[in-house]
């Protein structure tokens, strides 16, 4: 994490071990100044001088290492969040089910600040406390070993009493990294679903579920309070403990003539100056403690691998496909959300180069499913998906995105204008391309009589536009990129006739360039398709006529279930023998 840093938190260690070197150089001159004046000779104004220049010296190299060590702690952070943000954003889509939306935020802010000051202030804290302690102790055990012997001894019966404290800091600081992700999790989960908390008189509950989060967070938080209060002063304690030893050691010492009072003097000196190395030291092993658990968290997250080939980002390649070849094929697919129950059992179908074809199937039989993985969303346990004649498995993931558009159930509208939506899997529209497309989906007419057209805000998740001009947005948003292949799931299905019709509309004339697959229970979008899919219990059956979901005449013959074509000329494979 600190790489790329190294450098500057050298200089900060350097600027800091300057700062240190000539603040224990004081010590020497105050002795020198004492010793000249037991001497009753002229004032020593030369060490005065030379004590302001070293003090003014060592402010300045302090103030310089504590703004270059911020900077860098901010870049190190910024380094971290970016690495972080983007794994975040690359991982498999199943992988999103399996956690808390609102706890991988807080891994990407309240961690990675956490491991901020542990990096850069605790890090250099550690190492300058322990070069800052060895010298100090180099220069008390010249000045007079016994004094030191004593002092050590104190400070090392508080040290004992206190390390307990230290190992407890970890746990404390674990939980409340952890029960901070809970709380941004559901505070997430409210604030995505206020409506239906709202009408559902939950808000008291979910304030006080959420609240009880905060509650845990606090009491972690006092716990990590409560071992800094005894941390902190317990090292100056030491410290004020082992100063009246000395005190009263070096007194005696020097009744007897075994130290002089210019040693003692300069010996307390650093005894007091002791305590900038000690204290760095107990911060650093504090702060590196209540990072660990944050440490963990971020670790955890990189451990998790990205989504196959999500990193390649290549030009798009060139459609060469030889002409007549299925714009998308299923062999064989097997698929299951768990490994106990597939829901896909041995799928196959092929869809034209061109033309709707609507997938039907009961409720929950895996039509989603089969976009998802057609979008490569999911990947098949077995079996194989071709586009356009080759595995998609071989297709780098960028090129292929940019040839299939999505259009799910409940399409998301991203915060911004309705041309940061259009645009958004094209950003090299022009606004001729979106008004046309807009055109085809229905929506100029309305976009052009708001006052800010194109560049209107759509609010926050598209809440300023009604279901069914979101539903039409996300359509438009998928053929502004002029899709190869375009997979919609209930396209329709917030669409009042008029709506319907001009988006159905829409599909056909599109379908005369590309391939649609279309998941849809109206019956309305079936009658418009050129060609019927079913999906019954995990394989896909071929559909020529049938009024209603649920009620589709399927063509089998002894072998097992042949898809027919219907009108446009469907997929014609075979299916129903796979295996798992
Ligand atoms: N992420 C998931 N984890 C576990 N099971 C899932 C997941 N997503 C879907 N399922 C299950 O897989 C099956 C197929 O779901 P899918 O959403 O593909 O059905 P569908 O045909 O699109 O349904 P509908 O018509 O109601 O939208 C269902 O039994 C569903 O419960």
């Amino acid at each position: 994490m600190t790489r790329g840093h190294r450098r500057v938190l050298a200089l900060c260690v350097l600027l800091t071990l300057c700062a240190l070197a000539l603040g224990l150089a004081q010590p020497l001159l105050v002795s020198h100044a004492v010793d000249a004046a037991g001497r009753h000779g002229p004032p020593p104004w030369r060490d005065a001088g030379a004590l302001a220049a070293l003090v003014t010296a060592q402010a300045v190299m302090q103030a310089a290492g504590s703004y270059v060590l911020g900077r860098t702690g901010e870049n190190i952070v910024l380094g971290l969040r970016t690495t972080l943000i983007g794994h975040l954003l690359r991982l498999p889509a199943c992988d999103y089910q399996r956690h808390r939306l609102g706890d991988l935020l807080s891994r990407a802010s309240t961690d990675t600040a956490a491991l901020r000051t542990a990096l850069a202030t605790g890090c250099t804290d550690a190492v300058t406390g322990v070069i800052g302690l060895l010298g100090t102790l180099t220069l008390m055990a010249w000045l007079d070993l016994w004094l030191l012997a004593t002092a050590a001894a104190v400070v090392a019966v508080l040290a004992l009493t206190v390390l307990p404290a230290l190992h407890l800091m970890r746990p404390a600081a674990e939980t409340n990294q952890r029960v901070l992700g809970q709380m941004s999790a559901e505070l997430e989960r409210a604030l995505s679903a206020i409506r239906t908390v709202r009408m559902s008189g939950a808000t008291q509950r979910e304030t006080d579920r959420i609240t009880s989060h905060a509650r845990q967070a606090r009491a972690a938080g006092l716990r990590i309070a409560r071992l800094n209060a005894v941390l902190m002063p317990a090292s100056e304690l030491a410290l004020h403990a082992a100063l009246t030893a000395t005190v009263v050691v070096g007194a005696v010492r020097s009744a007897q003539g075994t130290a002089s009072i210019a040693d003692l003097a300069a010996f307390l000196l650093y005894l007091n100056y002791l305590s900038v190395p000690l204290t760095a030291l107990v911060s650093a092993a504090a702060l590196l403690q209540q990072a660990s658990g944050a440490a963990g968290r971020i670790a955890e997250t990189l451990a998790q691998p990205q989504e196959a080939n999500s990193s390649r980002e290549t030009q798009p390649a060139q459609a060469a496909a030889v002409p007549g070849t299925p714009a998308l094929e299923f062999r064989d697919v097997w698929y299951g959300h768990d490994r106990n129950h597939s829901v896909l059992r041995g799928a196959s179908f092929q869809l034209p180069p061109r033309g709707v074809t609507t997938l039907l199937g009961d409720s929950g039989s895996g039509k989603t499913t089969v976009l998802n993985l057609a979008a490569r969303l999911h990947t098949p346990d077995s079996g194989r998906i071709l586009f356009q004649g080759t595995d998609v498995a071989q297709l780098p993931m960028a090129d292929y995105r940019r040839m299939v558009g999505l259009v799910e159930q409940h399409s998301p509208l991203l915060h911004g204008s309705v041309r940061d939506n259009l645009a958004y899997a094209a950003p090299e529209a022009t606004d001729d391309d979106l008004w046309n497309v807009l055109e085809l989906t229905g929506l100029a007419t309305h976009i052009r009589t708001l006052p800010d057209g194109l560049h209107t805000m759509v609010g926050e998740h598209g809440t300023a536009l009604s279901g069914g001009q979101r539903q039409r947005i996300a359509i438009a948003r998928a053929l502004a990129a002029r899709p190869v292949l375009v997979l919609l799931d209930e396209p329709t299905a917030h669409l009042d006739p008029a709506a319907e019709g001009s988006v159905l509309a829409a599909l056909q004339h599109i379908g005369q360039h590309c391939a649609l697959l279309v998941v849809t229970h109206r019956e309305t979008t079936m009658r418009r398709a050129a060609s019927r899919l079913l999906l019954d219990n995990g394989v896909m059956r071929a559909s020529c006529a049938g009024p209603r979901t649920g009620q589709l005449p399927v063509r089998e013959d002894a072998g097992g279930v042949a898809p027919a074509p219907c009108q446009g000329g469907l997929a014609k494979r075979a299916n129903g023998s796979g295996h798992r």
